[in-house]
């Protein structure tokens, strides 16, 4: 007893245990509260460091969003593992890749797989991510002309349909037709389905319980055994292209690149084929996420939109891959969605031995004790709320919340590194350390190259509808209680 009085966790701040629910804590707030709202009110109250309580009587978590704390969440691996009562769930739904992977076959596999994500490797996807893009634009513009020249749409499923065309052709060389294809249909729908269930009070339930009672997932009950769709369905493709050989005349896709190290010391068919799943799942409604938001934000503040416009219109050029790095107020566009809009708005980790993690901003206990580093506790439970770091008006300012792309261009309008966290254009939107995201140079050019193809011959305007933020697997808009979607108007762009 007197051990667990001196632990730091028994002191730290956070809102009071008589806010919580008795029986599920403080994470029911959590859950109802749009996308990580409950996480920045009490991060601007009590600081960067917060317990809470959690549901059915697990030991309190911890919130953490102190840069310096993140930085060696994510940079020792070892310590801080994802929690591995979700890890037969991640192996059902997109397979034993490099999502699912820890420790050595993580490293293994992520040496592997940076062959597919280098600087040449994307350069070589470039033409596909254009071609989506042009689709897309003649899609909607076809729409917007057959409509008297304004159309309604749930900008959502063009946006996603416009990323799947993307992994698909990136990926494995396969072509999803702009989700006209029975596979690309069969894949939103799916989706759609996680997304909507994903806003039950059953979802909240099951990572609740999964963590209070992790053996489930080895129940012989067909329902938690049962493969995820998207697995079987991506899953059947490419092993279709394994097996006829017809990777190795599409040389540049994620899926030859790898076949050339298979065996030996490489992956197996197997781990090619789940890596082409996760690839697939982590790729393809995470860029869909940030294109939507941001076009969103486009539509809200038509200034932002016309200077878009102008610059991509002036540059004049052919939009390529050389050439869209050119386009310095596009860049900033895409990281300010990034910023107020990332698709991952959090994650969580697992301490697998004690720790001590330090604190750039000292904490004040709730005896009065001032902390410069906190003591963690092995089996201790820790979110890192990636939205409400890159939205703390004690870091970025009053205006920290607003989308403003012109700070990414006016000096002195971003705090200085050193104030700010480790990790891409110092945001955490793409995690740091051995696990950020690997596919971060392709997400990058492909949410430039498609808004700057987009914002060049169509207009995006905002409607009536309360659009939400809620995180069902990824950050999802919800209107009218329907999640996966976002209502907007398009238009010609002005001459
Ligand atoms: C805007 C788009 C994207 C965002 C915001 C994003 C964000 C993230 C984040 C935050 C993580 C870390 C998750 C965690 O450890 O909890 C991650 C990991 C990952 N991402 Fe992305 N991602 C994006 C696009 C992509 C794309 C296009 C691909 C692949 C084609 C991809 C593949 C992956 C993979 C495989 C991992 C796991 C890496 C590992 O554990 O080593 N992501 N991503």
């Amino acid at each position: 007893i007197r051990n667990r009085e001196r632990e730091d966790i028994r002191h730290a701040p956070g809102p009071s245990a008589k806010t919580a629910s008795w029986i599920w804590g403080h994470e029911l707030e959590v859950f109802n509260g749009q996308a990580i709202e409950a996480y920045s009110k009490w991060m601007n109250i009590y600081g960067p460091l917060i317990k809470i309580k959690a549901a059915l009587f697990h030991h309190d978590l911890i919130i953490v969003g102190d840069h310096a704390a993140v930085q060696q969440i994510f940079t020792d691996t070892n310590t801080y593992r994802k929690s591995p009562s979700f890890s037969p769930v991640i192996a059902n739904t997109v397979g034993k890749g490099l999502v699912w992977a820890e420790g050595d076959e993580h490293a293994h596999q992520r040496r592997l797989l940076l062959q597919a994500f280098t600087l040449e490797s994307v350069k070589g996807m470039s033409d596909d991510v254009l071609e989506c893009a042009e689709r897309l634009e003649s899609r909607l513009a076809n729409l917007v002309l057959s409509n008297d020249g304004a159309a309604t749409v749930n900008i959502v499923a063009y946006t996603s349909s416009c990323t799947l065309d993307v992994i698909g052709r990136v990926s494995f060389g396969h072509d999803f037709r702009s989700g006209q294809s029975t596979e690309a249909q069969e894949i939103a729908e799916s989706w759609n389905n996680l997304v909507n269930m994903g806003l039950t009070f059953t979802a909240f339930l099951a990572p609740v319980v999964l963590r209070a009672f992790p053996f489930i997932t080895s129940l012989p009950v067909k329902s938690i055994q049962a493969q995820g769709q998207i697995k079987t369905i991506v899953g059947r493709l490419a092993r279709k292209i394994v097996d006829d050989g017809s990777h190795i005349e599409k040389g540049k896709n994620m899926l030859s690149i790898m076949m050339r190290y298979e065996g030996d010391g490489g992956l197996s068919t197997t781990q090619i084929i789940d890596n082409i799943t996760t690839f697939t799942m982590a790729g393809h409604e995470t860029t869909s996420g940030v294109l939507a938001f941001t076009l969103l934000e486009l539509a809200r503040h038509p200034e932002v939109q016309k200077r878009l416009r102008d610059e991509v219109i002036q540059y004049g050029g052919t939009l390529s891959y050389d050439t869209i790095p050119k386009l310095e107020y596009l860049d900033a566009v895409v990281k300010e969605g990034l910023r107020i809009h990332p698709a991952a708005p959090q994650t969580e980790r697992v301490a697998m031995r004690d720790d001590v993690l330090p604190l750039l901003t000292p904490i004040k206990t709730k005896d009065g004790q001032v902390l410069t580093t906190f003591k963690v506790r092995k089996g201790q439970v820790l979110y890192v709320p990636f939205t409400a770091m890159q939205t703390n008006p004690a870091v970025w300012g009053v205006d920290a919340t607003e989308f403003k792309p012109e700070r990414w261009i006016t000096p002195g309008a971003v705090p200085q590194a050193k104030e700010l966290p480790h990790g891409w254009s110092n945001l955490v939107a793409f995690c740091d350390g051995p696990r950020n995201c690997i596919g971060y140079r392709l997400a990058l050019f492909e949410l430039k190259a498609i808004l700057a193809t987009l914002v060049r011959t169509l207009a995006f305007h905002p409607t009536d509808a309360v659009v939400e933020k809620k995180i069902t697997i990824t950050l999802q808009a919800v209107t009218n209680g329907n999640g996966g979607v976002l209502p907007l108007q398009v238009t010609l762009a002005p001459p």
